[in-house]
């Protein structure tokens, strides 16, 4: 599903009434309407509503959310905190069928009177603030927002919880948290800011009747999904053999970090290859192999169990490899990996300290001919552009579309809400996974699995996106079946593949 910014809604909104010819004031109608059907099924009637609006169409959803709640028998009061006369066009005309379906409206602009109001009720419905917002928030919803908050009621938000941004880059704004929030048509881009998101709630998308049409040609970012995934992933042919799903080297690992590899190449096999080679330091491999016994083995020269030399390797002979795990940050093993990054002619993916590694030396990347696929969270990401973590997080797609068109690279920018993005600036939005994944080793795991799936026979793209998925469901399905968040653990995440492949094949 296409996740928009404020500006593509108006867009979309502007060709369904211009072009399609649909009335702005039903489209209006129908976001209240879908609207009260959620609430009625979290509010029983007789609970005290109070509706919050402001100026803008939001509050003209606000108006038509009261009307259709007084026809069901709930007692419902109007706070209107602007104007008569700055509510205009749609929301003007729902103010007026309020007003003659004998609703009930106040003009209250002091936040002591707010304050009296909501004392008085048992749930807000925020109309206040849409998608319309521009710069910081100015009184009086500032000082209602505050008072909202922090009388913790049953808060319910219209379209997106007022104050927040519909858009990614503002950093710092004051906004309505709420307990629900209802999201006209399309998610926002904000629901996947993970500084944003849990102003939102619980979240659910209503159906207006827009059409589900882009126009941006620049910003084409969507949410990626288990329909998806289905529509993807490779079924498994009853006549293949080990060597038609893939053939992966790993390369990575130390002395005092087997751990990372292991686990790289236990989720690559669990995910469908057929044949997984790591190359790591000697002393490594006997504790490596004790856990993962299906993969085979390559002893690079080390030194303090550290990999020193590359031993000769045809990387023709495997379809992709990952490198960086686990692998130490020396200057043998920076230069192992450049040296890796010019001479397999394959794809790659470099992740943790073969990250580190090719900070100065992006270059060759963009030079390589085959695809490059980089796995960093924030920290790591800040490392290789410059940006402050802050900037990262406040600007997640913008800066990784930037850095994926400008090194030619598919990056993937992990965190709540991983990005996906490809080198033309496509990206797209994983949308599993959980807290529990904040765990070391977390990211040796999902290396793995995207190793696998960029061997199966699939569109890079789709095999990104899959592995994301796959990597966040199994830690889901963990979650709700048999582990908690506090105790999953990254090897668990391995185990937990089974039930994913079992539920999408
Ligand atoms: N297809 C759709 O998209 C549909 C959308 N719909 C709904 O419409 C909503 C978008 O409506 P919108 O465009 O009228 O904007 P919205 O956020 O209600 O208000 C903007 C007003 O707020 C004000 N204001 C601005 N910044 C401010 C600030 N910092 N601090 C304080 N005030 C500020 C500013 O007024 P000003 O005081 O500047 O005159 C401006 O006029 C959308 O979220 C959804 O709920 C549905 O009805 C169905 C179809
Ligand atoms: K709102």
């Amino acid at each position: 599903m296409h996740i928009v910014t404020a500006k593509e809604m108006y867009e979309i909104d502007r060709f369904a009434i211009e072009k399609g010819g649909i009335d702005g004031r039903i489209l209006m109608e129908n976001a209240g309407r879908a609207i009260v059907d959620q609430i009625t099924n979290l509010v029983d009637n007789t609970e005290r509503i109070l509706v919050l609006v402001g100026s803008g169409n939001n509050g003209g959803d606000g108006f038509v959310i009261a009307r259709n709640l007084l026809n069901k028998g709930y007692e419902v009061i109007v706070l209107q905190l602007v104007a008569d006369e700055k509510i205009k066009g749609d929301a003007a005309y729902h103010k007026q069928l309020f007003i003659n379906f004998k609703g009930k409206i106040q003009l209250v602009q002091e936040v002591t009177v707010v304050e009296q109001y909501l004392s008085n009720a048992d749930v807000v419905i925020d109309a206040m603030l849409g998608i319309g917002i521009s710069g910081e928030v100015r009184q009086p919803f500032k000082q209602v927002i505050e008072v909202v908050n922090k009388l913790e009621m049953l808060t319910i938000s219209v379209d997106i919880p007022s104050g927040v941004p519909a858009d990614e880059g503002v950093a710092n704004f004051t906004a309505i948290k709420a307990d629900y929030t209802f999201v006209v048509e399309l998610p926002k881009l904000s629901l996947y800011l993970e500084y944003c998101s849990p102003f939102y709630g619980q979240w659910r998308l209503v159906e207006i009747g827009l059409p589900h049409t882009t126009f941006s040609q620049d910003n084409l970012i969507e949410t990626w999904n288990q329909k998806n995934v289905v529509e993807t992933l490779p079924k498994r042919n009853r006549y293949s053999h080990k060597g038609s799903h893939g053939k992966g080297l790993v390369i990575g690992g130390s002395h005092t970090m087997p751990g990372s590899v292991a686990m790289t190449a236990k989720a690559a096999l669990r995910s469908g290859s057929g044949l997984i080679t790591v190359g790591t330091v000697q002393e490594a491999i006997p504790s490596i192999a004790s856990y993962c016994m299906e993969a085979t083995y390559i002893s690079f020269l080390s030194n303090e169990g550290i990999i020193t030399g590359l031993p000769a390797i045809d990387f023709s002979s495997y379809d992709a490899l990952a490198i960086g795990m686990g692998m130490g940050r020396s200057e043998s093993t920076a230069s192992i990996t450049k040296k890796v990054i010019v001479d397999a002619k394959i794809p790659i993916l470099i992740d943790a300290d073969g990250l580190q590694h090719i900070k100065g030396d992006l270059p060759l990347i963009k030079q390589r001919q085959h695809p490059t696929v980089l796995t960093p969270h924030p920290g790591e990401m800040a490392m290789l552009t410059g940006y402050s973590v802050k900037e990262i997080l406040t600007s997640p797609f913008k800066v990784s579309k930037q850095f994926a068109r400008e090194h030619g690279v598919y990056l993937i920018l992990k965190g709540v809400h991983t990005i996906i993005s490809d080198p033309n600036g496509r990206q797209w939005v994983n949308t599993t996974g959980n807290a529990g994944l904040a765990k070391g080793g977390s990211g040796d795991v999902l290396s793995g699995i995207l190793l696998s799936m960029m061997m199966q026979n699939q569109s890079l793209n789709d095999a990104l996106t899959n592995g994301c998925f796959i990597h966040g469901a199994s830690a889901d399905i963990l979650v709700s079946e048999q582990r908690s968040k506090q105790d999953l653990v990254a090897t668990d995440v391995i185990d937990g593949l089974t039930s994913v492949f079992r539920t999408l094949i």
